[in-house]
Parts: C-alpha cells; sequence; structure tokens
C-alpha cells in the first residue's frame, strides 16, 4: 500500500532522514516511533507530498509521490503536527470547504455528516473552530482527514496536548479508523504507539532502528534469552539436569532465595522456546517450579536503548530495510 525506499532528505548539512526504506500493508495500523527530531514529520511530509525527498521514492498503491502527486494526496488523508484550521470558521463551514478543495466526490451533505458522526464532532457543528477545545479541534483535524474516504490516513503526534480523557477517546477513534484505513500514527510516546499500534518502526536520527510486530518487538530485538527459574529442590542436582537438556546453552545457579529453592538462569539457543522441556524435566524428577520468567527486554527499555544518541542501527524482523 506504502512503499518508502531509500528515502533521504537533507536540510542543508543536516541530514534529517537518511536512506529509510518500509512498506505498509493495506488494512494495518503502524506506529513511526522516534523521539524528538527523529525525523518523523519529514518523513510524513514527503509520504504525503508536502516536502520533496533529497532521495528516494514513496509510492502509494503503486503511484510514485513525485510522477501522480495529486493522484496519491487524494489517496492520503492527512492530520499535520499543527492542524490546518481556520479558526474563523465555523465546522460546518470549514469542512464545505475542504471539501470543494480536495474536490471530492460523494454526496457531500451524506458524507460529512456521516464523518462528523464518526469523529463526534455533530454536536459542535455550528460552533466557530476557534472556540472549540484542543480535543475538539483534534477530532476536526482528523474529520477534514477524512473528506474524500482516502485509503491511507497519516496522523502526526495527534494526542500532543491532549488531557488525558481526550487521549484515550482520540486513541479509540484511531483504533476505529483502523477498521476501514491504513493508518500511519507518527508519535513520541511510546505508551501511544504500544496502545494502537501492530507495528512499530522505530526512527532515531534520521534512520530506520526498528520494524516488526508490537508484540514481539522487544523479544526478537532482545539478545539475550534467558530465563529464570526459581525451583524447590538439590541445587547440583538440578543443575547437572539442567545442564542435560537439549538446546540450552548456558546454565548456572543465582542461589538460595527461599528455604530450600534456588534461583536458576536457564539460557538457550536463539529463537528456541524450552519452557515446555523445562516444565516436564522438573516434573519429572520432583522439583517444583515456584517461579519462571524470561529476561527479554520491556518494549521501553528496548525504546531507550534504540533511541540513545549513540545507539548502533538494528533492524527488526519487520518489512523495513535499511
Ligand atoms: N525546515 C527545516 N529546516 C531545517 N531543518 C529542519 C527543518 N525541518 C526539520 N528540520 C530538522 O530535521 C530534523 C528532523 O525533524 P522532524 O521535525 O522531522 O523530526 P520529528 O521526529 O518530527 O520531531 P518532533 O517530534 O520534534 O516534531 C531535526 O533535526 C530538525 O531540526
Amino acid at each position: 500500500m506504502v512503499e518508502v525506499r531509500n528515502l533521504t532528505k537533507r536540510y542543508g548539512a543536516n541530514l534529517a532522514v537518511d536512506h529509510v526504506s518500509f512498506e505498509i500493508e493495506e488494512g494495518s495500523i503502524v506506529g513511526f516511533l522516534g523521539p524528538n527530531g527523529a525525523g518523523k514529520s519529514t518523513t510524513m511530509n514527503i509520504i504525503t507530498g508536502y516536502l520533496s525527498a533529497t532521495e528516494g521514492s514513496v509510492t502509494v498503491s503503486g503511484k510514485n509521490t513525485l510522477e501522480d502527486p495529486n493522484e496519491v494526496k487524494r489517496m492520503i488523508g492527512y492530520l499535520p503536527e499543527q492542524p490546518p484550521l481556520y479558526l474563523d470558521m465555523t465546522v460546518k463551514e470549514y469542512l464545505n470547504f475542504v471539501y470543494e478543495l480536495k474536490k471530492a466526490t460523494q454526496p457531500k451533505e451524506q458524507h460529512i455528516k456521516e464523518i462528523c458522526e464518526l469523529v463526534k464532532i455533530d454536536n459542535v457543528y455550528n460552533r466557530l473552530v476557534g472556540n472549540l477545545s484542543k480535543g475538539y479541534k483534534q477530532r476536526v483535524g482528523i474529520a477534514q482527514a477524512l473528506i474524500g474516504n482516502p485509503p491511507v490516513l497519516i496522523l502526526d503526534e495527534p494526542t500532543v496536548g491532549l488531557d488525558p480523557k481526550q487521549i484515550i477517546e482520540i486513541r479509540t477513534l484511531i483504533k476505529n479508523l483502523g477498521r476501514n484505513h491504513t493508518v500511519i500514527l507518527s508519535s513520541h510516546i511510546l505508551p501511544e504507539v504500544q496502545a494502537v499500534c501492530e507495528r512499530i518502526i522505530v526512527i532515531n536520527n534520521g534512520r530506520l532502528v526498528a520494524d516488526g510486530a508490537t508484540d514481539t518487538l522487544a523479544h526478537d530485538l532482545s539478545q539475550d534469552h534467558r530465563l529464570i527459574m526459581r525451583a524447590e529442590g538439590p541445587e547440583r542436582e538440578i543443575l547437572h539436569a539442567l545442564e542435560a537438556m537439549e538446546r540450552v546453552v548456558d546454565v548456572y545457579s543465582l542461589g538460595e532465595k527461599e528455604e530450600g529453592a534456588y534461583d536458576f538462569s536457564v539460557e538457550s539457543a536463539p529463537d528456541v522456546d524450552i519452557r515446555r522441556d523445562l516444565f516436564a524435566l522438573m516434573a519429572r524428577n520432583g522439583w517444583p517450579i515456584l517461579a519462571l520468567k524470561n529476561t527479554d527486554l520491556t518494549l521501553e527499555d528496548l525504546f531507550l536503548q534504540l533511541t540513545s544518541t549513540d545507539a548502533p542501527s538494528k533492524a527488526g524482523d519487520g518489512k523495513g530495510e535499511d
């Protein structure tokens, strides 16, 4: 649906986006995550055709932003970081104005009415945009992005400046929009991306540093796949039995943690899940497992690690390549 290849943007000597590549499939909600200044807005602005790239290409449904700029713009609904609102218009005037600007073809009244109901602004339809709360302004911004029913929605920091209740409402709205649209959500807030997106692309200093499924990214990028097991029984015998297990590469005891119970660090070969075998071994020997946890990084640890300034470039298992 959206294909970004080798995208590079220089502002003079400043390399804001550095050879970024990724693909986004139709119908997915993807988070574009990175700290302030990482290059998110620049990338979004290039995808939407508001900025030109120094190098590289963007295609949307096979149409190139340079060769078919109008066609691409029609396929994308964009909520920039600063929503392009006219404060002295009513919501009705503003959405009608956007409808004309986009040369939308849907039956006008019906189309605008449906969008207002969807983003829940029908109750402020005749109010001046300038008098609305920040949360309602943001909804109006999302409404303008939806006019013309574009298949792709790009939302740049959509919850910045909102209160916690408004944040939850906008996140729920974005999730709902994801049912009928391909959504790219740019954010520097990890919990936001985690709550809404099924895939996360992490960018730092203009470079793609991770790309993968939200649920498995931390596990996939954790270099250390150890299990910490607390078990009751004879320390030495347990150690020997663990060492003899297939696909186990390193075992050691962390000492007695409760009376008669020891913690063991058990490292398996990469991409191997030994938990069931471990359970069977311990059960066979009558050594109760009291606790079992893995040492994967949390997504938050990973994000901090990836976006520290000297972080090495590293891509996950997603579609992107660096
Ligand atoms: N018009 C511009 N001229 C010069 N440098 C720019 C311009 N726009 C952005 N930059 C620089 O490019 C880099 C990336 O900025 P960008 O706004 O894309 O980052 P971002 O990830 O969206 O950050 P934020 O979350 O703070 O908006 C930054 O170093 C920024 O200072």
